[in-house]
């Protein structure tokens, strides 16, 4: 997650070390699970078994803040009339928008045979819909280049060109120079980062556009990717992949590569029992249908009268278990239904998975950022012939007036699937301010959207309203079923020693019988100690976690699910999409945020039906620590008020298209990147539209003139926020009042959720009476019975005062915090970074980097963090009024 990326310790493991640790198992499938079975133990393994990329220096850029592409304004004035919408945003609390690999577009072929086979069925079933005929002669189709994801990491090239032979960049150039986030022109192939000798300019003459590249210091290195183009060295189709993306094209095409080995010819057969499901969707029909193309016998709960709702078109919100086999719910009728099914994923590693799973007879595709030009307009191509049934998209794409262009009239969509849909939910565990994109309204206009079907594992009352209004889905038309799995034993004890419980735990039944484990930590640094201790010891375990190359990752997932490795240490990153039906054992090696990333997390073990075993390891010190980061996200008024005044300030009229890179903004204000975006969006889709959120791009671009080679390369940075001013607000106080207030429910929320879950790992370990089946450290029913009534708490019933250790006063905390700030006296503080340094919380304007060394730093992690403001905001008046 993005949050804790600066405690990502470099991966040494390579991926000949990880085959030489493995061990020879026996067999069992990943995927899919057989049939359910009773709860019984498995048998047992053998326990003894075994198992860089340097960023290049990046010159130091200095934003430039309202520098705007041409292109931007073209796609930003379509769609500038969004309805104002209630609700709201909050930054990614779990850092998923930072765990969204920008992708890259890939096209799932299925064969010919199938694709052609589609295409008879599409026609007979819908004569108004020729897809090959609707894109035989497009005309001026709009050409599409994805906008990044949540990650400005990738960027689009220009359009492959000759060299330039001379040192000045020809005139004809500048016509090429593709923006970042225009979807107007093909992205080319990236070439690689010119060699260039360090501290010599060598033969380069160095031009930047934006007149600040003879800046030489270098800053911020790894937060700030570089990209170079080389036309010289694109291939005339563009088909290399985008330097930096090359890992994640690698993943992608791998998972493209085997669909196609899979895709299976098209069945007359198959053929025969769709249409026989498409004329009369009846239960038995659909029954047929899913022995015919899935290999089942029945539907499981909820799963038929899902299909059902939706092959009638009517919008369903479904609450599945982990497990549970929601995917079966839009594939099914993605066979039946005449248009496209459009997936919206979170994660790309998610959408690649899903991907995967689609069954052979149904072709599909993915567009996402990191891609060659060949995917993409490839992915394209298949699109408008019809022969993609299923689209995966990341929410970002939804900000792009272009991408929504691709299927105007000519391309009919039958059903938007929102997978993960607690996303919509500020008040959810995983809140996404992209996702607030995805309004009905929204959908409706732009994309002619009438069916959608929302999905998720697990959502409170309240999510489930705010799913239920954004997406303007009947409350009747609800279905959920228990999000508890019975056959999960679910069991905490208290830990001073994590370390040596852990492998105490792994030595000890049941877990020692066990071949495959997660254990969740909560840190990228935390997994890599945690699992070559377990190296250490004898056990065959990998780490896993989103600072690791993609490439790395998934080779970790594909051994782990044909059980090569017997444990998989990882954070959060891990398991989302992740399909092994035989994971018997999830150890909690720190408290989950909330209980539903515990339900979440707990839902990896047992997906096969059979008695599954999860351990919590309690410690209040953990707690402290992930409630202090609780607080990282948290604005002041005045710092809201100040930004406020920037985005409107008095240059920005309105139509006026600005930006401001994201980076320095950051800095400035002292707000996390993601927030920033965070009041963007609500800006956007708040009460009041007061601006239209355009595509991110980079605002500085450098040229490189290679004297001898005649090659020419470019480098683009400081990626920035863009948006047009639609409305100035009338009253900026009262908007950066009400703003500053909604953000800090939103946290609030969170550090809720987070009390939520210690208050049961409490209860269990001192509170529980053991008289209702619990015993030991096992806790099964109390557990149980606790997450019950956290889902069906109804809206505006008051919050349990989850009780916490957390101290509301502390004898030295004032005298600390004079100290402090005497001896700190040189830098420029808000009580809240002085908070936030008491509680060893990094900010944008003091990184860890520099105050982790601080003596006080982290000191006050146990008293409550308003506290801690209060005592500075008293010691600083005090310290200004001396003057000091
Ligand atoms: N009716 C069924 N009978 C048997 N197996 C099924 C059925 N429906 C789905 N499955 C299988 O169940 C497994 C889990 O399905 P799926 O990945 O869709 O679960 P999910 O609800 O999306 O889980 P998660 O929320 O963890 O992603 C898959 O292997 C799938 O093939």
């Amino acid at each position: 997650p993005a949050m804790y990326s600066s405690l990502h310790a470099a991966d040494s493991d390579s991926d000949d070390s990880l085959l030489s640790d493995v061990s020879a198992s026996p067999t069992r499938r990943c995927s899919p699970a057989p049939r359910p079975a009773p709860p019984k133990h498995r048998p047992t393994p053998d326990p003894t078994s075994k198992p860089k990329r340097k960023p290049k220096p990046k010159p130091k850029p200095v934003p430039s803040s309202t520098s705007a592409p041409a292109s931007a304004s073209a796609s930003a004035s379509a769609s500038a009339s969004a309805p104002p919408i209630r609700a709201a945003a909050l930054s990614d609390p779990h850092g998923l928008a930072a765990r969204i690999a920008p992708g890259s577009a890939l096209t799932a072929s299925a064969s010919t045979v199938s694709f052609s086979s589609f295409r008879r069925l599409v026609q007979s079933r819908n004569l108004s819909f020729e897809p090959a005929a609707a894109f035989s002669n497009p005309g001026p189709a709009p050409e599409l280049e994805p906008e990044p994801e949540s990650e400005p990491a990738e960027i689009p090239s220009a359009e492959p060109s000759p060299p330039p032979a001379a040192t000045h960049p020809p005139p004809q150039l500048r016509p090429k120079r593709v923006h970042p986030n225009s979807v107007s022109e093909a992205p080319a192939a990236a070439a690689e980062q010119p060699k260039r000798p360090r501290g010599d300019p060598g033969n380069f003459v160095r031009l930047n556009i934006n007149g600040y590249g003879r800046k030489k210091s270098f800053k911020s290195q790894a937060r700030r990717p570089t990209k170079y183009r080389s036309w010289k060295r694109q291939q005339p189709g563009g088909g290399k992949p985008r330097a930096g993306a090359d890992e994640e094209g690698d993943f992608v095409a791998e998972a493209l590569l085997e669909r196609e080995k899979n895709s299976a010819a098209g069945d007359d057969g198959v053929l025969k029992v769709v249409e026989v499901a498409r004329e009369d969707p009846s239960e038995q029909n659909l029954e047929g249908l899913l022995r015919k193309v899935f290999g089942y016998d029945s539907f499981r709960e909820g799963q038929l009268e899902a299909i059902q709702n939706v092959v009638a078109g009517e919008s369903t919100v479904l609450v599945l278990p982990t497990g549970a086999g929601k995917s079966l719910c839009y594939q099914l009728p993605a066979m039946i239904l005449p248009g496209l099914t459009l997936v919206v994923s979170p994660l790309l590693s998610l959408m690649v998975d899903q991907l995967r799973k689609l069954p052979a007879f149904l072709p599909g595709g993915l567009l996402a950022s990191s891609q060659t030009s060949d995917e993409f307009h490839g992915t394209l191509r298949l699109l408008r012939a019809g022969e993609i049934k299923v689209l995966f998209v990341s929410p970002e794409r939804f900000l792009n007036e272009e991408f929504l262009q691709i299927f105007g009239d000519t391309l009919p969509i039958s059903l938007v699937v929102i997978d993960e849909a607690h996303c919509i939910s500020e008040w959810s565990h995983n809140f996404r301010p992209s996702y607030l994109r995805l309004r009905a309204s929204l959908l409706r206009r732009k994309l002619n959207i009438q069916c959608i079907l929302a999905m998720t594992a697990t959502a409170t009352t309240q999510t489930l309203q705010e799913i239920v209004n954004a997406l303007e889905i009947p409350s009747g038309n609800l279905i959920q079923t228990s999000q508890i799995r019975e056959n999960l034993k679910l069991s905490i004890s208290m830990s001073d020693n994590r370390l040596k419980d852990l492998m105490l735990l792994l030595k000890s039944p049941p877990f020692v019988n066990m071949r495959s484990i997660i254990v969740y930590c909560k840190f990228q640094t935390e997994t890599d100690y945690v699992c070559k201790h377990l190296c250490d010891n004898n056990i065959n375990a990998k780490s896993y976690h989103s600072g690791l190359l993609m490439k790395k990752r998934s080779r970790v997932q594909e051994l782990f699910c044909s059980n090569k490795i017997r444990v998989v240490v990882a954070t959060v990153a891990f398991g989302m999409g992740l399909d092994k039906s035989d994971v018997e054992g999830v150890i909690h090696y720190r408290l989950p945020e909330s209980l539903e990333e515990y339900i979440q997390e707990t839902g990896r073990a047992g997906r096969d039906g059979r008695l599954s075993h999860c351990h919590l390891l309690f410690d209040s010190t953990t707690f402290y620590k992930i409630r202090s980061l609780s607080h990282s996200d948290g604005i002041d008024e005045y710092a809201m008020s100040k930004f406020l005044n920037q985005i409107f300030s008095s240059g920005n009229t309105m139509g006026c298209i600005c930006s401001f890179p994201k980076e320095s903004t950051s800095r400035k204000f002292d707000i996390k990147e993601e927030v920033l975006l965070t009041v963007l969006t609500q800006l956007e889709i708040g009460e009041e539209q007061y601006l239209h959120l355009l595509p991110q791009f980079s605002v500085t671009c450098t040229l490189y003139f290679h004297k001898f080679s005649g090659e020419l390369s470019y480098e683009l940075k400081d990626p920035a926020y863009c948006y047009m001013i639609l409305k100035r607000p009338d009253d900026l106080n009262a908007l950066s009042a009400n703003l500053t207030k909604w953000l800090s429910e939103v946290e609030n929320s969170k550090i809720r959720k987070l009390d939520a879950m210690f208050a049961l790992a409490y209860y269990a370990v001192k509170g529980c009476k053991k008289t209702d089946g619990c015993s030991g450290s096992e806790h099964t029913p109390c557990i149980q019975k606790r997450i019950i009534d956290y889902f069906s708490k109804k809206e505006g019933t008051p919050d349990d005062d989850y009780c916490t250790p957390l101290r509301k006063s502390s004898t030295f905390l004032q005298s600390d915090i004079k100290v402090f700030l005497q001896s700190n006296s040189f830098a420029k503080f808000t009580p809240r970074a002085v908070a936030r340094i008491m509680h060893g919380i990094s900010s944008p304007a003091f990184p860890a980097a520099t105050w982790a060394k601080n003596h006080f730093w982290g000191r006050y992690m146990e008293v409550d963090f308003p506290v801690v403001i209060e005592a500075a905001k008293a010691e600083l008046v005090k310290f200004v009024g001396k003057g000091e």
